[in-house]
């Protein structure tokens, strides 16, 4: 039973492809983990010819069946290298818009999943390619803090002047900054300045050519288009992702492949035409009040328009209706009044709706301030929230972090927790995310242990899962090859499993 790389779709990689592939040490692969039959991502270690066989490294460092045929290697697909630069464009293309300034469209209708295209970096800013100068930022930082919180910014500016050519530093000035013409702030002064003595790899010429307003400008461009690394402290940028704009219901979703490459695919169906966008908050504030969502893309100097933000009713801020205990109120979007309940048809007073809005505050700051360790308190705050409010997102918070703290000692309670998150997910949001795929695998996780013959829920709670990051990071990823290891493994009955290989990604 294996899965196979999804079929390459480009007259590149067709070409690309001629003959026997030779496998080299260092490789990053798929190979078959014989204790399943399933591919798993690794690197070769050795390739011996003579018997035609490789020895991998596995990514999880399982130590068993590290032997594999050479006909039981894949190559890494199409959905995890680097497209070329005029296969994207083929694929994807860049209008200037009205409310959002540059923004990026589909030229080909996608299916869910579908790999929309995969960039390389611009450039990589990590620690490694200049510790001199990481170090003599982190002191300056150390000495009286930027006011950008972090030195990543300018570190990756001044890395983008010491590694690229004018063209690449042309195309990062071309980035959205909001104010192209902005005049250097204290801390770029201080760094120019302190740059001057301090010893660095970035030569004195190319310090004495910088000035002021264009060091700004790069930091800027860096501060508004670039992403954190996955793995260390340091930013990516990439050139025709950074014209995508943020939706809280994005139309595309995106993973890691290889060499921090970019896999932009589509969340849901699209049609030639349609906007590639992608969320610039983390997927658990989606699961967060439209007023939440707007404050921190504030980050990003922009009010948010997108269909979630501009609906009348807050569907995430449910209360419990005051007067018939049963229906649930949503407020408008402008606070001032509530739905009228679906239940006994009423509508709180106007001194209610303040009370009820007041107490809605009191409530969101007093979560925020939980600590996650104390689960008494959090129980307590709970329970007392529960008596207000019903599809309500600070319930959903409170829900992860009792089902973060149950999960280990009191699986009942946890998966109780865990259900509740599932639910409201559904309700606010309900399109694939990872959290809300980690939701199904775990609480499948859960069910295994807890009702062991109960295996049409089991398969249901991994089948759920597998399509989502099927979706969310393709077939081949090891996310989705988690989910899919553990049905075969309730499918076929083992305990021999490859569950005890894949590890639960979101755990
Ligand atoms: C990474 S850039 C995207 C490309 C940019 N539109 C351009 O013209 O180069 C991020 C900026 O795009 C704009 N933007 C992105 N998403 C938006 C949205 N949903 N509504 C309004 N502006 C948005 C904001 O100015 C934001 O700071």
């Amino acid at each position: 039973m294996t899965r196979q790389c999804d079929q390459t779709d480009s007259k590149e990689e067709v070409e690309a492809d001629d003959g026997e592939q030779k496998w080299k040490v260092g490789d990053r692969v798929y190979a078959l983990w014989a204790g399943n039959s399933c591919y798993y991502v690794c690197t070769i270690a050795e390739v011996r010819e003579k018997d035609r066989k490789v020895v991998v490294t596995w990514d999880d460092a399982d130590t068993s069946h590290r032997t594999v045929s050479f006909d039981q290697v894949m190559r890494p697909s199409d959905e995890t290298t680097a497209w070329s630069k005029s296969r994207i464009e083929r694929r994807a293309t860049v209008r200037q818009t009205e409310q959002k300034g540059r923004c990026l469209f589909t030229n080909e209708a996608c299916e869910p999943g579908q790999v929309v295209f995969v960039e390389r970096p611009l450039l990589v800013a990590l620690p490694a390619v200049a510790p001199k100068l990481w170090e003599c930022l982190q002191k300056l930082h150390g000495a009286q803090p930027l006011n950008l919180g972090t030195v990543t910014f300018h570190f990756a500016a001044l890395v983008s002047v010491l590694t690229l050519d004018a063209a690449d530093i042309g195309v990062i000035r071309d980035k959205y900054v909001p104010d192209p013409d902005e005049e250097p702030n204290e801390d770029v002064t201080r760094i120019l300045q302190a740059l001057q003595d301090a010893p660095c790899e970035l030569a004195k010429e190319q310090i004495s050519k910088l000035d002021g307003k264009s060091f700004q400008r790069l930091v800027s461009a860096w501060r508004y288009n670039s992403f954190g690394h996955h793995k260390e402290d340091g930013l990516v940028l990439y050139n025709r992702i950074s014209m995508c704009a943020h939706s809280c219901d994005p139309t595309c979703c995106w993973s890691y492949g290889d060499e921090d490459a970019f896999v932009l695919r589509s969340r849901m169906a699209l049609d030639k035409g349609d906007e590639l966008t992608i969320s610039y908050l983390q997927d658990e504030d989606l699961l967060k009040s439209t007023a939440v969502r707007q404050q921190k893309l504030q980050n990003w100097k922009f009010t948010c328009m997108c269909p979630r933000c501009s609906l009348k009713v807050d569907v995430g801020r449910g209360v419990r209706c005051q007067r018939c205990r049963v229906g649930i109120l949503y407020p408008q979007a402008t606070n001032a009044s509530f739905e009228l309940c679906r239940v006994c048809g009423s509508c709180p007073p106007s001194e209610d709706v303040a009370m009820l809005l007041h107490m809605e505050e009191e409530y969101v700051q007093r979560v925020d301030t939980l600590d996650k360790k104390d689960l008494e308190d959090v129980q307590q705050v709970y329970q007392a929230a529960l008596d207000i409010f019903e599809n309500h997102w600070i319930l959903y918070v409170m829900d992860t972090i009792l089902w973060e703290g149950h999960r280990q000692k009191n699986v009942m309670d946890a998966m109780e927790h865990q259900r509740r998150r599932i639910d409201f997910h559904q309700h606010y949001y309900f399109r694939p995310t990872f959290i809300l795929a980690w939701c199904h695998e775990e609480l499948g996780d859960c069910m295994m242990v807890q009702f062991p013959a109960r295996k049409w829920h089991i398969v249901q709670e991994f089948q759920r899962a597998y399509q989502m990051l099927a979706v969310l990071c393709g077939s081949t990823h090891q996310y989705t090859a988690s989910p899919y290891n553990k049905l075969w493994q309730v499918s076929n009955g083992t305990s021999n499993s490859a569950a005890t290989n894949g590890t639960t990604a979101g755990g």
